[in-house]
């Protein structure tokens, strides 16, 4: 439809077009439509093409990190033309949860142009604070496993193992998939050149990497990831947008003679790879001097006094998760979450009944892990007052026949006047 004359025409288009389907989304970006899911032949769908408006051509574009399940009649808005909020939507169920799909952050303009190709990435919303990953780095032998073995044994339901790949050979107890996914140098280097990786490094003479998807893993499932990789990989971390918690794990003095001694005892290394261990961690040691990349430097000297350390650290994260919970929302809150309209969207059922307001002004995190910090408020649109609100997730009921909608700024001033722009007593 040209919008300007009035006029309908029927164009043809070029590339790799969706197949037929109803219910889906198309949310335009630009020049650019996206196209999200939808329902086919008695299925639902969960694939993303994208049309662009002026070339008339149809891609299906790269895609990172894991899709929300299929689904259909779900709704979606641009935020910030930078990301599609997907909420809800139903396959055999109705569904609640919330997705972003990222088509123009920084992350994914830079995967797009190391590609060269059209690129949109995924990241799970998340209500409230959500744990943030932390990234253990330290010398070989210093207790780097051992200390996060002992954490995920004591809370196997709140920490997640990021499982690396790696072309070292497995040590005797070390297994696949669980410790590392053992691999091959080519395989691993073909993955890489396909950007499957969110970093690698060649570290003691092996290639190491942790792969988009062991992160996803992790924290799709709601606990903190931990990953235990080297300084060069911290550094890569630092600079993505996985808003991590960084840890160094450092020896007693004498250092090298106590990492020398841990090793020994390990007894997991030759003696030319035990050197060429002692020898990269004076670099490791040097550089974690770099005070902008390590939240907390801890010394491992008793174990029992270290690991109390670790989860001191951790803590500060495990109490941060409920630092966003609903009842803890105060009226002042609310008034506060007002003047951040602009950031708000707005979820109206089609029977008028109830209204919920998603606030996104507390945004974090994002591709290639998961954006947090989003919150419900839910009122009482009848009443069509903020003021008997309370703070939870819509009912799933609501997660059908939906809209969502930008809500439009408040007029400037005071809130305390009687009415604001878009109809909300306060
Ligand atoms: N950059 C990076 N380093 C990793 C990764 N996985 C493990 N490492 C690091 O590689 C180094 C060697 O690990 P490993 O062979 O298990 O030996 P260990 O440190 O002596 O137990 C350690 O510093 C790990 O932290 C990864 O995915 N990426
Ligand atoms: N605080 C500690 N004191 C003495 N030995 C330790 C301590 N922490 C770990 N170890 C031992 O040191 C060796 C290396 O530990 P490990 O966890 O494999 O190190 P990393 O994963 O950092 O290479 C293991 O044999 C482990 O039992």
């Amino acid at each position: 439809m040209d919008t300007e004359n009035q006029e309908w025409s029927n164009e043809s288009f070029l590339g790799h077009c969706p197949s037929p389907r109803s219910l889906h989304t198309a949310t335009c970006v630009g020049d650019k439509i996206v196209v999200f899911g939808g329902h086919e032949d008695n299925s639902a769908k969960n694939d993303v093409y994208i049309l662009d408006t002026v070339t008339h051509r149809w891609t299906k574009p790269k895609v990172f990190g894991t899709p929300p399940s299929p689904r259909c009649a779900h709704s979606a808005v641009l935020i910030d033309g930078e990301r599609i909020l997907i909420y809800g939507g139903r396959d055999s169920m109705a569904k609640g949860d919330i997705w972003f799909l990222e088509v123009n952050t920084a992350f994914v303009r830079l995967q797009s142009e190391l590609l060269n190709m059209e690129v949109v990435a995924w990241s799970k919303g998340v209500t409230g604070k959500a744990p943030r990953p932390v990234v253990i780095c330290g010398p070989s032998g210093v207790g780097k496993g051992t200390l996060i073995g002992k954490l995920m044994k004591d809370f196997p339901d709140s920490f997640g193992f990021s499982v690396s790949h790696t072309t070292r050979r497995p040590r005797e107890k070390e297994q696949d998939g669980v410790h590392y996914h053992f691999t091959k140098r080519p395989t691993m280097e073909k993955e890489i050149s396909e950007r499957k990786f969110l970093e690698s490094a060649d570290v003691h003479g092996n290639l190491y990497g942790t792969s988009w998807a062991a992160v996803d893993a992790v924290t799709n499932s709601g606990k903190t990831c931990i990953l235990d990789i080297d300084v060069q990989g911290a550094q890569s971390v630092k600079k993505s947008p996985l808003d991590a918690i960084f840890v160094f794990i450092k020896p007693p003095y004498p250092e090298e003679a106590e990492l020398r001694k841990r090793l020994h005892g390990r007894g997991t290394e030759s003696e030319e790879q035990i050197q060429k261990r002692l020898q990269n961690a004076k670099a490791e040691l040097e550089r974690a001097k770099d005070p902008t990349l390590f939240d907390h430097i801890l010394i491992n000297g008793k174990l029992d006094e270290a690991y109390e350390n670790l989860k001191v650290c951790h803590h500060v994260d495990v109490f941060d998760k409920y630092a966003g919970d609903v009842s803890r929302h105060t009226a002042k809150s609310v008034c506060n979450l007002l003047h951040a309209r602009l950031d708000l969207i707005c979820v109206t059922n089609l029977a008028g009944i109830a209204r919920a307001v998603l606030d996104l002004s507390k945004i974090s995190g994002g591709a290639p892990g998961i954006t947090r910090g989003l919150n419900w408020v839910v009122t009482n649109s009848r009443a069509n007052g903020i003021g008997n609100h309370n703070m939870q997730q819509p009912s799933v009921s609501l997660s059908q026949n939906h809209k969502l909608v930008p809500l439009k700024p408040l007029v400037a001033g005071n809130l305390s006047s009687t009415k604001a722009a878009n109809g909300f007593t306060r």
